[in-house]
């Protein structure tokens, strides 16, 4: 049911190359946070960045800018006022690039259904949908959007929690009993990648579902998801297919929470010793012929 066995995982992993500039090692766009959550843009910013994304830029709201600057000064931290007219991502084979939204959104918001849309109907790169951004994404409009895209061959991918997959299935009157079905038939319903987070998490494009079961209890504390979502961003910005990339993502993660507990507990773990420990998880999968350590 998983066919990522660990030698196809290190193959994935994205070292930089020698000539590697940090153009050429993928533009994350992250739109995160909120007046309400501006932790979480924090949390996913520097997990793109640990998960090697060359250049991570946060659109925030304007009350969050100076906690996520003074958070991270490699971090470039724009207000989403001025996002919401700039110019359109592009990603390229010599700038790969991604946009992720919806970390720290408040759900529900009329801002957080904006920004969404901005994104879904104007990056020509992958976009990764996460947190209060999957409010506004289970409607008609949202979906009407994903399916755009999935016609164009623009990957969109969706990181939903139980409760939120069930919105994206409401909408739709889609049973939810099975969590395998479940992120089969929200995959098929709006042509998306979705990653159906739980004590076991389920990824499927609608073709095939892959079952990661490496995760811990030590990951049921607020914050982990925001961890996750920047880490699939960054993936996604550095060009790894969609699927590969959830794949991956997801198995550093929870291999990362498990080093955490190994030394701090599964009590004691929080989401920013999860992110302190993704180094510890990569260098675990291991290094590839001629990879640059
Ligand atoms: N430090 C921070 O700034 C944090 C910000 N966060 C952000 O807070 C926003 C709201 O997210 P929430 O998930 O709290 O709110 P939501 O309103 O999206 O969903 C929470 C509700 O979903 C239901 N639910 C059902 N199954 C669930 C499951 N398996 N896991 C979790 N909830 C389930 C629960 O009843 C709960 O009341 C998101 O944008 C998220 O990214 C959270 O990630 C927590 C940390
Ligand atoms: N009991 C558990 N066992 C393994 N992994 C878990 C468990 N509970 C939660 N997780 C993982 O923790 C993360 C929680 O994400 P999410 O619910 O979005 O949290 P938040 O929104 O607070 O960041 C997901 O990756 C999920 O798979």
């Amino acid at each position: 049911m998983n066919p990522y066995e660990s030698h196809r995982l290190r193959g994935l992993l994205p070292y930089p190359d020698r000539e590697a500039n940090k153009y050429s090692r993928g533009h994350l766009v992250l739109v995160a946070g909120s007046a309400a959550y501006p932790g979480a843009a924090c949390l996913a910013a520097l997990a793109a960045q640990r998960m090697g994304a060359g250049y991570t830029e946060v659109v925030t709201d304007p009350s969050a800018l100076p906690i996520v600057q003074s958070f991270r000064p490699s971090l470039v931290v724009r207000s989403d006022e001025t996002w919401l007219d700039g110019e359109p991502l592009t990603a390229s084979p010599a700038r790969p690039g991604a946009c992720a939204v919806g970390s720290g959104f408040d759900p529900g918001d009329e801002r957080s259904k904006r920004l969404l849309f901005r994104a879904l109907d104007t990056a020509d790169a992958p976009v990764l949908v996460d947190g209060g951004a999957l409010a506004a994404l289970a409607t008609d409009e949202g979906r009407k959007r994903c399916r755009e895209r999935f016609v164009c061959g623009l990957p969109t991918v969706a990181t939903p929690h139980g409760g939120e997959a069930a919105r994206l299935a409401k909408l739709l009157g889609l049973p939810t009993d099975d969590a395998r079905s479940l992120a089969r038939s929200l995959s098929l319903a709006y042509g998306i990648v979705v990653v159906l987070k739980g004590p076991v998490t389920w990824i499927s494009d609608g073709e095939a579902e892959v079952c990661m079961d490496e995760g811990t209890p030590a990951l049921a504390k607020a914050g982990t998801g925001d961890v996750l979502a920047g880490m699939i961003g960054s993936l996604l910005a550095q060009a790894l297919a969609p699927v590969d990339a959830c794949v991956l993502a997801a198995t550093l993660h929870a291999h990362a929470a498990r080093f955490a507990s190994d030394d701090l507990t599964s009590v004691s773990v929080t989401p920013e010793d999860v992110l302190d420990y993704v180094p510890r998880a990569i260098a675990a999968m291991g290094f590839r012929d001629g990879a640059s350590r």
